[in-house]
């Protein structure tokens, strides 16, 4: 797509990722058969660098619309013969309604999370899931932050800040979503919307041992636009500039970034390549057991070509 180009990002003296967090785990997609609320599944997936470990994390997410649980059971069967690279954490993010059956028949090696979560205790809050329900279910993570809840659901950075705190005091990883809208990148505005969104989680959580940040601009999630390697690379060395010099050069070069947003089995490795793309986050191409295995797998290039 014709984005305009980033101003300067802030000097970043060459930190290393040195370890993960996941998305927890598997794959994502959103056309995928878990994910978001309407449509599909979500995958997310990323893996570590040389410097962190595990490479990354892939996760997949699916959205209900494109879910049944039939669609699911046979993604779940394609993903439990799967070859995975082991190095590379790898968590499925189904919508609620199926975390159960997803759970029952997955295999261990992946992990499964939530798409959203309260931001406090359980209580009497109709029609939401909370941090409790997720842990009982077996869910080891939680998506917070992604673009759908920001933009359509009217989510502000200090809820989901506030949410991610409440997780992970109960125990859950966090993949914590940022992401600038289209006009925003054309009014080179990419990096402050970002750092205001990453800032929104410094401000409320305690630790970022348990966190994996999603870049995911807005305009190539589901879109088919895919941002280039490098358009990617230079928002993950923003992010990670921005963590080292407000949190610690130790979570700058320990946290894992991903990356979402139209990865699929075709663009993944190259994408993978780029120092700072510590894995994905998968929407669509998670649907695809064996293009999500693909994802997964590609993760581990730049170890190879490193
Ligand atoms: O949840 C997944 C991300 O939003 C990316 O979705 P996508 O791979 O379909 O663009």
């Amino acid at each position: 797509m014709a984005a305009t180009s980033l101003t300067a990002p802030p000097s970043f003296s060459g930190l290393r990722r040195i370890s993960p967090k996941l998305d927890a785990a598997a794959v994502s997609s959103h056309q995928s058969f878990f994910h978001r609320v309407n449509s599909s599944t979500r995958l997310v997936s990323s893996s570590s660098s040389s410097h962190r470990s595990p490479r990354g994390v892939v996760a997949m997410a699916g959205s209900g619309k494109n879910g049944t649980k039939d669609s699911i059971a046979k993604l779940i069967s394609d993903l439990n013969s799967a070859t995975l690279e082991a190095d590379v954490d790898v968590v499925v993010s189904p919508p609620f309604v199926y975390i159960d059956q997803v759970k029952s028949s997955l295999t261990d090696r992946i992990d499964i999370s939530g798409q959203n979560s309260w931001v406090g205790k359980g209580g009497a809050f109709t029609g939401e899931i909370s941090v409790e329900q997720l842990k009982d279910l077996g869910c080891k993570w939680v998506i917070l932050g992604h673009s759908e809840r920001r933009h359509v659901i009217g989510e502000k950075d200090e809820f989901i800040g506030k949410k991610a705190a409440y997780a992970l005091s109960e125990g859950l990883g966090v993949i914590a979503c940022i992401g600038e809208k289209l006009e925003e990148r054309e009014a080179g505005k990419t990096f402050d919307v970002c750092f205001a969104q990453l800032k929104a989680f410094a401000d409320a959580v305690p630790s970022w041992d348990n966190i994996v940040v999603a870049y995911e601009p807005v305009w190539a999630i589901g879109t088919g636009k895919v941002a280039s390697p490098q358009q990617a690379q230079e928002v993950h060395v923003a992010v990670r500039g921005w963590l080292k010099k407000n949190v610690s050069e130790e979570v700058a070069s320990k946290t894992r970034i991903i990356y979402g947003g139209s990865v699929n089995g075709g663009n993944s490795a190259e994408l993978a390549k780029e120092e700072d793309i510590d894995g994905f986050l998968v929407g669509g191409a998670s649907l695809k057991g064996p293009e999500f295995a693909t994802i997964v797998n590609s993760v581990t290039s730049k170890k190879v070509a490193a």
